[in-house]
């Protein structure tokens, strides 16, 4: 069986295909190298041959966990490199390396899915926004500060803004003005997040009219799929994109 990864800032989110590449036998979301090993720690069942994976992390990092699947599973490990141009679809990077992997992937398998233009939202750690014109030209895009880093930079920065978890996901009943900090301050980050993205829609009205395709993806997507009833929502884009930049064999 082809295990698969996507290691971003936050979280590593891994699923296990049968040989075929098509069927999805098991997945989930963890937070450290350790944690994905226990989680594969059952693993004998799946009988790993093969693995790829994309990362935003260090070289250095990445290595490490290669190293320890290698060492746990001696499985043959492909990433996802870099690409000026692949599946119709060109980098609009300056330089090309740097355009994030995982938002290259997403991109490459949104315009896959959409067979035209397309807008890619991705809401991890940070959010992303990528514009894909129909003849492939990627037009490049925005980041933006997730959610959890809104909130925790206005946690760290300030000196009476302090409340738990439980409090923020209250807060969420409603988007009217706040009548507590919590309220406040989940209610304006998530106005914030909802802004951004009516922002992305009209640049992409004003570039292609109707004739474009939204899709939702990372962590956080569900955030605000209300604000774009039209989006597809695709959880696993960025594996859609690992398939196509990481061929079996
Ligand atoms: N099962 C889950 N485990 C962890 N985070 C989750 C889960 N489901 C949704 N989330 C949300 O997803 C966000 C992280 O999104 P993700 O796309 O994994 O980020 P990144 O790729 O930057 O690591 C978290 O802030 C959290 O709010
Ligand atoms: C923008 C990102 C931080 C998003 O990472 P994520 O939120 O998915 O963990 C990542 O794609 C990245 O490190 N990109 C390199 C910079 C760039 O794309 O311009
Ligand atoms: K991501």
């Amino acid at each position: 069986m082809i295990l698969e990864l996507d290691c971003g800032n936050s979280f590593i989110k891994w699923r296990v295909l049968r040989a075929d590449g098509v069927t999805t036998v098991d997945g989930g979301v963890v937070s450290s190298d350790s944690d994905l090993l226990v989680s594969l720690s059952n693993a004998e069942k799946f009988q790993l041959k093969k693995c790829r994976l994309v990362s935003v992390r260090t070289p250095e990092e990445t290595d490490s966990l290669v190293a320890s699947l290698v060492d746990a599973y001696g499985v043959s490990v492909t990433r996802a490199m870099p690409a000026r141009e692949m599946a119709g679809v060109k980098n609009g990077y300056q330089d090309y390396e740097r355009l994030g992997l995982d938002r290259w992937l997403a991109l490459l398998g949104g315009f896959h899915l959409a067979s035209g233009a397309c807008l890619v939202l991705d809401f991890g750690t940070a959010i992303t926004a990528d514009f894909v014109a129909a003849d492939g030209e990627h037009l490049g895009g925005f980041i933006c500060p997730g959610m959890p880093l809104m909130r925790n930079q206005l946690r760290t920065h300030t000196r009476r803004i302090r409340y738990d978890d439980m409090a923020a996901e209250r807060a969420h009943e409603s988007l009217a003005p706040g009548r507590t900090t919590v309220e406040a301050v989940e209610r304006g980050c998530m106005l914030m997040l909802r802004g951004f993205v009516l922002t992305q829609l009209e640049l992409a009205q004003q570039y292609w009219g109707k004739d474009f395709v939204v899709f939702l993806t990372g962590g956080d997507a569900n955030l605000v799929s209300g604000v774009v009833p039209d989006a597809r929502v695709v959880p696993d884009l960025v594996f859609v994109g690992l398939a196509m930049a990481c061929p079996l064999s």
